[in-house]
């Protein structure tokens, strides 16, 4: 039985004091459950400073980006190690805006996912189509690519630690959500596409998440899906409290 994950992803929002207070709030509410696993993926900045505040607790601290490499002139730049370093346990890779305004690709997407792993980070590797594409209909092939491009060289062992972020492009920050079973299927193709290059065993360990204008009023309906393990939320997770009933809706 997969568990379910739920991970704020704060983008680029919050000054110090505000994601501190977020994080004691959350870490003292959100009641330590095996079913659930609870993650902020905070700007950099931030991440020591978090991963204190959430010591005990059931949240666990994410990045929203880093290098491949480990050390290097890459002046501006965070490498897996100083992420690992500072306890920080998961690293979004990916997410469309990092491929939209920072030529994120495929290729480097991929360098990312095993870098994680070369240090003890689970990547969230978000994948998704555009309006356009959705409309051509290549939703399918489009993700299955990225999908195939991103976990290309990772062994079984690693694959079923991934965690997926399926988000439709057209549904971030638009508050328009992919009608569930839309969304679940393209959760169930992205789970016979890494059957197909994996196993059956192993896939049907990967957690698959659903982002997209995800709120409190349509997490549960998401969560029901076969395939929807959990949810990447931006605006929603602004706010301790719509994040603490995300939470409270992936728990069992
Ligand atoms: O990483 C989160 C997603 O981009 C979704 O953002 P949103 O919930 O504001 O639509």
């Amino acid at each position: 039985m997969r568990k379910k994950v739920i991970a704020g992803n704060w983008k680029m929002n919050k000054v110090l004091s505000e994601a501190n207070a977020f994080v004691e709030e959350v870490a003292e509410k959100a009641k330590i459950n095996d079913s659930v696993e609870t993650i902020v993926c905070a700007p950099y900045p931030y991440l020591a400073s978090l991963v204190e505040k959430a010591k005990g607790s059931q949240v666990k601290i994410s990045a929203q980006n880093m290098h491949f490499e480990e050390n290097g002139a890459f002046t501006g730049e965070v490498s897996p190690v100083m992420l690992s370093d500072l306890g920080v346990t998961h690293v979004v890779l990916g997410h469309s805006e990092r491929r939209e305004y920072f030529a994120e690709t495929d290729e480097t997407v991929n360098k990312k996912t095993h870098a994680a792993f070369n240090h003890d980070l689970t990547p969230i590797v978000c994948v998704g189509e555009t309006l356009e594409q959705r409309e051509a209909n290549e939703t399918m092939n489009h993700v299955g690519n990225q999908v195939t491009k991103a976990l290309e060289g990772l062994s079984n062992e690693q694959v079923a630690e991934t965690i997926v972020a399926y988000e439709p492009i057209w549904a971030i920050g638009t508050g328009k959500t992919a009608s569930s079973e839309d969304a679940n299927e393209v959760c169930s193709h992205i789970r016979n596409v890494i059957k197909d290059i994996t196993s059956d065993e192993t896939a049907e360990k990967v957690v698959i998440q659903y982002g997209g204008s995800v709120k409190p009023a349509n997490i549960k309906e998401l969560l029901s899906q076969s395939d929807i393990d959990g949810a990447l939320v931006g605006g929603a997770s602004l706010e301790a409290d719509s994040f603490l009933q995300l939470v409270e809706a992936g728990t069992k």
